[in-house]
């Protein structure tokens, strides 16, 4: 078992190298690209210079506003329907794999045992979903207060620029707005019509997108290694199966909920995948049009230990993998 278990913590930390390798792709499109190239030199005016080292391309560059390639354009499809309500996506595939792979319902007939398996592997999974829901809840959402990122921002020098001086303007000779900007949130502060600017502003995106990725990878990955052998038990269902195969003719209403399940759990899977496929790709955008190196960074570094936390020290650290769980396990 501990050496079933080790040779993938190995290739699962490998795996996880392909992250930084598109930011690194991302940053080096960012650099060599005429379009990318043509972005900065039309954000001449822009106060901040232009290099993949400096801040933020489109944030700062309003590549929303003048866009030259489609997905840097803020208001894409992909970013409006997809990431920007990206952890419902990951909720609903999540969910989807709950549902309809075999790991975790089966039709089969089972002792209490292997119900009681069946259901605390639900429970760990459902446990590790809450970890990583928690950590962009708290990263990005909400931290007793503004979120983590937000707080990051205020806390390195950032401030909401346009809407601090409406208020101060508003305030003058009453009281000094400076402590107001600890009020704003980046959303307050955008939907007011402010500039976020001047701090750290860790990369929501990069974070959202590597953690959500990497949540479903991973769960994606165990639940299919299980379903071939959770599918073929022996049991009522699986001996139907069989008789389906031989005689085409004969089906029953159990053979047909056989061939549904099958369908449920090829395309619960094929959602998972899709989301996985298009997470990656807006990663690769934001790579490419948006943020500084550091603010990518620091949003991949926060989700990646996130993600190396729930899936890959538990490999290591048996205590912990007796409470969360691996995924397929
Ligand atoms: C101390 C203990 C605290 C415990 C906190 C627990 C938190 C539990 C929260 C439970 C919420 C579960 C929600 C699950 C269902 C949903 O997914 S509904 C949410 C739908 N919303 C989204 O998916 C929003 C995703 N978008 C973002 O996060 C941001 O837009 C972004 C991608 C990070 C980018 O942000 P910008 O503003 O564009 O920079
Ligand atoms: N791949 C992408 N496609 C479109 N917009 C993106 C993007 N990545 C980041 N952005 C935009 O860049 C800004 C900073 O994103 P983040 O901090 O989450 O990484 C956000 O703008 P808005 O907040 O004005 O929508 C976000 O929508």
């Amino acid at each position: 078992m501990a050496t079933a278990t080790a040779r993938p913590v190995t290739l699962l930390s490998t795996v996880l190298l392909m992250y930084p390798a598109t930011l690194l792709l991302g940053s080096l499109f960012s650099a060599i690209s005429p379009t990318a190239r043509h972005s900065r030199d039309l954000s001449g005016s822009s106060p901040q210079p232009a290099s993949p080292l400096a801040p933020s391309l489109a944030t700062d560059l309003h590549l929303s506003e003048s866009p030259v390639n489609y997905f840097a354009r803020k208001n894409n499809i992909f970013n409006v329907y997809f990431v920007k309500i990206g952890w419902l996506w990951t909720t609903a595939a999540f969910v989807s794999l709950l549902i309809f792979q075999p790991l975790y319902s089966s039709s089969r007939r089972e002792s209490s045992s292997q119900q009681q398996a069946r259901f605390r592997r639900t429970l760990q999974a459902i446990l590790r979903y809450a970890l990583a829901t928690t950590v962009w809840y708290l990263a990005t959402q909400w931290f007793f207060g503004p979120a983590i990122i937000d707080r990051g921002f205020i806390a390195t020098g950032g401030k909401c620029e346009r809407a601090l001086e409406e208020v101060g303007k508003m305030t003058a000779g009453q009281r000094s707005p400076t402590g107001l900007e600890t009020l704003f949130t980046a959303a307050t502060c955008k939907a007011a019509g402010g500039a976020w600017r001047g701090g750290h502003d860790i990369s929501g995106h990069v974070l959202m997108l590597v953690l959500a990725t990497g949540l479903l990878a991973f769960e994606a990955v165990g639940a299919s290694a299980c379903a071939p052998a959770c599918v073929s038990q022996v049991g009522p269902t699986a001996d139907a199966g069989r008789e389906r195969k031989a005689s085409d003719a004969d089906s029953t209403p159990v053979i047909n909920s056989n061939e549904t399940g099958g369908f449920a759990r090829t395309w619960s899977l094929r959602l998972v995948w899709g989301v996985v496929c298009l997470g990656w790709w807006m990663l690769f955008m934001t790579a490419i049009w948006f943020h500084t190196w550091l603010e990518k960074w620091s949003g991949l570094f926060i989700a990646l230990s996130a993600v190396y936390a729930i899936y890959i020290l538990p490999r290591r650290i048996a205590p912990l993998k007796d409470v969360v769980g691996l995924p397929g396990v």
